[in-house]
């Protein structure tokens, strides 16, 4: 053995993805607290402004309490770079020494994280139960250490992600703020997006799974110019995108992106493979280094950089308080499109397997273990509980996905309305007009804030779908926003279509110097 190997224990590895896992899961990156509070600042639309300070307030919440920003906790990915000059000491292989990690932090008794893993894509669609697999790349590189990038991607986020292949003389740009103007806001903006060119298809994936974890630097990206090709796509990219006007939540605002990325590689001379992968506002990512000397040593971020946001300043004027007993279709039908709700009473919750399954079984003519009707359902699936709470972070979960369900359940069960997060898509919403039944929206990335407001929970049905089952919620002054009202306007298209204008119509003022 050359006198330069460096032996690093298995266990170590194992237990620094552990400890990373746990880290990424309360603490947010303190570059993206600062891009997101000077968000906050600018915001001058009041659903979006709002939005934003629930993330903020949430991730403050977060990092104290130690438990997750979100309720979706991520499927795994890790980027390694293994030194050539490393031996590590082990039977295991490396993805089943990160596995074991992944294992160590999902079952972490402190802070449980939700395992959203499920075995067979196909068929099936069992949970692992602990968060396994992770995806796991590994290169080898010069050095004597390992550098390992983990993230723990939003299943929303990563279902938005999308990939092309160009002519040669097409313009990325074009390709980019387009694909973005068509992807709604399930991926829960504001959060970045990565974009990978050149390779092959699978290394433009690569490219920008791998750019979205680099430090958030746009602001002093436009401060000293671009130098190169790179960095000028960034930068016409970042403003072409804000430009749209989709802010936070798709809400309709000035902040859609706090960066773009882009990363490129040689390709075919006949080639552009483009990648785009958005990152939501969870953003969970971190990078340590192995080098021999036990585990990796994580230090909490000073969260005197998170700022201080209260309930008091997310308050907007005119918000309606809605009583969930004994709700009626003539109160419902009073709603308007993007008012600010304070919900309280109760309500079912259930999303995509619980959603099959009930379908399932009207189609079978069979009763539903539980009665829909005059009640609300709100799409989520929460963490587990731990100590004194009554369930753990509860955000919403991307509607669209309950689309294909919603006329049945609307028109079978006297569902009175839905809670869930993004747009919805034309034939949910010619559902909601139908059956006459709104929707509305809770703020993504908001989790840990809105388990606060969920006094009561109750098992109802559906045990073996574990976090997917059907509970009952006791809930106080759940804070939503008003997104399909029963005419069918759209808070998901009104809003970006004003933002959109209203910037245009400053630019050009800025521009005729006005
Ligand atoms: O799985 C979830 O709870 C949320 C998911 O990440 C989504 O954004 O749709």
């Amino acid at each position: 053995m050359s006198k330069r190997t460096r032996i690093i224990a298995g266990e170590d590895v194992a237990r620094s993805v552990a400890d990373a896992l746990q880290y990424i899961s309360y603490y947010h990156p303190p570059d993206y607290i600062q891009y997101l509070t000077q968000a906050y600042a600018r915001e001058q639309s009041p659903p979006a402004k709002n939005a934003i300070g629930q993330i903020l307030l949430n991730s403050r919440m977060a990092a104290f309490g130690r438990r997750p920003i979100c309720q979706d906790t991520g499927l795994v990915v890790v980027f390694a770079k293994v030194g050539m000059g490393v031996r590590i000491n082990s039977a295991a292989s490396f993805a089943d020494l990160v596995n074991e990690g992944v294992r160590q932090a999902y079952l972490d008794p402190d802070n449980p994280l939700r395992p959203s893993i499920v075995s067979d894509p196909l068929a099936g669609r069992l949970n692992t139960r602990d968060n396994t697999p992770a995806v796991v790349h590994v290169s080898l590189v010069q050095g004597n250490q390992i550098e390992i990038t983990i993230a723990a991607k939003g299943g929303g986020s990563e279902n938005k992600a999308r990939f092309t292949t160009l002519n040669p003389s097409a313009s990325v740009a074009d390709w980019v703020v387009d694909t973005v103007s068509n992807l709604g806001s399930g991926w829960c903006p504001p959060g970045l997006i990565s974009v990978g060119v050149g390779g092959s298809a699978e290394k433009a994936m690569l490219l920008a799974k791998e750019a979205m974890n680099e430090p958030i630097d746009m602001t002093d990206l436009i401060a000293r110019g671009p130098s190169n090709a790179e960095e000028a796509l960034r930068i016409e990219l970042y403003e072409r995108i804000n430009a749209l006007g989709i802010g936070a939540q798709g809400l309709g605002g000035l902040t859609t992106v706090v960066d773009v990325k882009v990363a490129t590689y040689p390709t075919h001379a006949a080639s552009k493979p483009v990648a785009l992968i958005p990152q939501c506002a969870a953003n969970r990512h971190l990078t340590f280094t192995l080098d021999g000397k036990g585990p990796a040593q994580l230090q909490p971020p000073d969260l005197s950089q998170w700022p201080h946001i209260g309930p008091e300043d997310l308050q907007t004027s005119g918000v309606r308080r809605v009583n969930l007993d004994g709700l009626t279709k003539e109160e419902t039908a009073s709603w308007r499109c993007g008012e600010t709700l304070l919900l309280s009473g109760k309500m079912l919750t259930g999303r995509d397997a619980a959603h099959k399954r009930m379908v399932e079984l009207i189609e079978a003519g069979e009763p539903l273990p539980v009665d829909l009707r005059g009640r609300v359902i709100y799409y989520v699936g929460p963490v587990r509980a731990v100590r004194e709470e009554v369930v753990g972070p509860a955000g919403p979960t991307t509607s669209s996905r309950m689309d294909d369900f919603t006329e049945r359940l609307l028109a079978q069960t006297g569902l009175i309305a839905m809670v869930g997060k993004a747009e919805r898509g034309p034939t949910a919403i010619a559902s909601i007009v139908r059956h006459r039944t709104p929707y509305l929206v809770a703020v993504g990335g908001a989790a840990y804030l809105i388990s606060k407001s969920i006094k009561a929970a109750r098992l109802v049905a559906f045990e073996d779908l574990g976090m997917e089952a059907i509970y009952e919620f006791e809930v106080q002054d759940m804070p939503v926003i008003m997104a399909v009202d029963v005419e069918g306007n759209s808070v998901h298209t009104s809003g970006p279509i004003e933002w959109r204008k209203r910037m245009a119509a400053d630019s050009i003022a800025r521009n005729i110097g006005i």
